[in-house]
């Protein structure tokens, strides 16, 4: 694993250990940027505005971002194995989300930057200011230098989710991924390199977050707008170190998503849905379904079903490390503290073989908690979810909203009307109706409340990754 500074791999710092979810065993080593890697990524990035990667022109930029996109489509297989190595994720899952999504991240955002229209406005000069008309016309500069600061769940797509829309804004970047998930994010060094991007125009340094690395990069007073996606609590930590410099943010944090199951629902769409929203990949996706709210009438029936289909899940992955596999399973007890009914799962697996050694845990589907639980208001990000009765849509949306993050909603029912009703009132900055985690590009992403600043996607990331300027010519 290597950094990539203004167009060089190197290797500066201690190394730390790169670790197996699978079985626990060490797979090789990461350095950690010292705070003179991160100075010199900063001061490359700043090198690069001034220089080549400045002077590109949109079309200039679109066209490395769609050779960015082929050179990671050409190593396909490489990008999905590092995936499935780091995460330990099922294959099929790097192979048909993850790796796909990276892919088109660089190619939407060379459509979208290319496509985009600038703004104009004719004004009729007023009588204090003379006469005649003038045209306003507004451009779009860079931000400048773009520190990008990504978790270890979907590595790649969430790097390349900011990376993508940051150079196609003709921003320099400085990006660090998480310390558990290095390796794709190497890969896509060595595409960038590859397809000649200018030195400087995007720079990888790994290391770890809190008085480290992480934490050098958002508090360095060259850096220009932080865009990072992680845990609540380090988006508080990150906007603390930002604020300093007034330094411009966009967060996606945290979610403890409700779904909402109407008695009017297809039950089996209904049931499979939620399987896929509470445990595709194993529950480490900001999006998943940790609380599952079910109209009365069929409370019993949804919640039989669902626990039997979580208790048929075989092929899922393990959490990321053991401290969040220690993690999950302590909410897993916190659950029976509080008194909960287990339904299903609500430990730790015993495969016995390789997989011993990993940090699994399963499938689990738990119910009879007061709303007041902690294991039904804190994020777990794990495989979990609470199953809950409600009676009327009133209350639903209740519940619904009683949380402090608003990221994801999902609603099942078969009156649409209803859903036209409902979703507009969920307080989330995404709401699905009769499906989960379905997702087009030029769509706003992100969250309210404790689940994020700003929104992602289409637009609105370039419109964070870019300010506009507007020209007022008289005439
Ligand atoms: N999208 C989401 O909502 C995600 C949520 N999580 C939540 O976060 C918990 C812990 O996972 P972590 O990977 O530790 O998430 P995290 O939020 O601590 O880390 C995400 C990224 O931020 C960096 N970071 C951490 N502290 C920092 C700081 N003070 N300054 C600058 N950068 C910093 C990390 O090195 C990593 O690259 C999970 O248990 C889960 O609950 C984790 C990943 C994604
Ligand atoms: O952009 C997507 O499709 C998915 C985003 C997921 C997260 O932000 C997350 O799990 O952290």
């Amino acid at each position: 694993m290597k950094h990539y500074v203004n167009g060089v791999f190197e290797t500066s710092g201690t190394a730390f250990p790169l670790i197996s979810p699978v079985d626990g065993r060490q797979m090789g080593t990461v350095p950690e940027a010292p705070r003179e890697v991160v100075d010199a990524a900063v001061a490359a990035a700043r090198g690069a505005l001034a220089g080549p990667w400045g002077a590109a022109s949109t079309e200039e930029r679109c066209a490395y971002l769609r050779r960015i996109a082929d050179g990671i489509e050409a190593r396909f297989d490489e990008f999905v194995d590092a995936e499935v190595a780091d995460t330990g994720k099922p294959r099929n899952l790097a192979a048909t989300v993850d790796v796909p999504r990276a892919i088109a991240n660089f190619r939407a955002y060379a459509d979208l930057s290319y496509g985009r229209p600038e703004r104009a406005h004719h004004t009729r000069v007023p009588g204090w200011s003379g006469t005649g008309e003038a045209l306003n016309y507004t451009v779009r500069r860079p931000l400048g230098v773009v520190a990008v600061i990504s978790p270890w769940n979907l590595p790649l797509l969430l790097l390349t989710w900011k990376v993508a829309p940051a150079l196609a804004a003709g921003n320099a970047v400085v990006a660090k991924p998480s310390e558990e998930t290095p390796s794709t994010a190497t890969l896509l060094a060595e595409v960038i390199h590859d397809v000649r991007l200018p030195p400087g125009a995007f720079n990888l340094i790994h290391g770890h977050g809190a008085g480290a690395a992480g934490e050098f990069l958002t508090s360095h007073p060259g850096v220009d707008a932080i865009a990072f996606t992680g845990e609540s609590a380090t988006g508080s930590a990150i906007m603390r170190a930002a604020a300093d410099h007034v330094t411009p943010v966009s967060f996606e944090l945290g979610g403890k998503n409700p779904a909402l199951v109407f008695a009017d629902a297809d039950l089996d769409e209904a049931v499979e849905g939620t399987v896929r929203s509470s445990f595709t990949h194993s529950g480490q996706i900001c999006l998943c379904t940790e609380r599952v709210y079910v109209q009365r009438e069929i409370f019993a029936e949804f919640t039989r079903r669902l626990a039997a289909r979580a208790r048929e899940l075989k092929d899922y992955g393990p959490m990321i490390s053991a401290g969040h596999r220690d993690k999950v399973l302590s909410y897993y007890r916190l659950a029976v503290e509080e008194g909960a009914t287990v339904l299903a799962g609500g430990g730790a697996p015993s495969f016995g073989d390789e997989r011993d050694g990993g940090f699994y845990v399963e499938p689990t589907v738990v119910t009879g908690l007061p709303e007041t639980a902690r294991t039904v208001r804190e994020e777990v990000f794990g495989p979990i979810c609470h199953v809950a009765p409600f009676d009327d849509e009133s209350e639903a949306i209740r519940l619904a909203n009683d949380s402090p993050y608003g990221l994801a909603a999902t609603l099942w029912t078969g009156d649409l009307s209803r859903a036209h009703r409902v979703a507009p009132r969920i307080e989330a900055g995404i709401v699905w109706v009769n499906c989960w985690n379905l997702r087009d590009l030029r769509t706003p992403f992100g969250g309210v409340k404790a689940s994020g600043i700003g929104r992602e996607g289409g637009e609105y990331s370039l419109d964070f990754f870019s300010e506009p300027v507007n020209v007022c010519v008289k005439f």
